[in-house]
């Protein structure tokens, strides 16, 4: 079972991620697209991701701003997995702006 990250790897990896907060409970990133269906664009590519990585994260979608939350349900915190999606993530919402 994958582990939790304590806070220091947690410090550590969201240096290499862009626009990530949090700490060992999750973590978040908020995007601001131009338009609703932008917003709704990278919510379709995120979903795919997901189900490809059998990992999925916590999304709110309002008009044209979505924050994403990436934690391990099954473990109750950021573990590699969480990291693995937040970095995908991060390439879909490049290729959007
Ligand atoms: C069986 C399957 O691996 C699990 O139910 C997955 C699906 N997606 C998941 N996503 C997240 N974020 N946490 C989980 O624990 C989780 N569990």
């Amino acid at each position: 079972m994958a582990e939790v990250l304590d806070a220091e790897a947690v410090r550590t990896e969201l240096a290499g991620l862009e626009g990530w907060t949090g700490d060992p409970a999750g973590i978040a990133r908020t995007v601001e697209l131009p338009a609703f269906r932008d917003a709704i664009g990278v919510v379709d590519r995120v979903a795919v991701v997901a189900d490809e990585l059998d990992h999925h994260p916590d999304i709110d979608i309002r008009w044209r701003t979505v924050t994403f939350r990436c934690a391990t349900h099954s473990v109750g915190g950021v573990t590699r997995r969480d990291v693995e999606l937040a970095r995908r993530i991060d390439e879909i919402v490049r290729g959007a702006a």
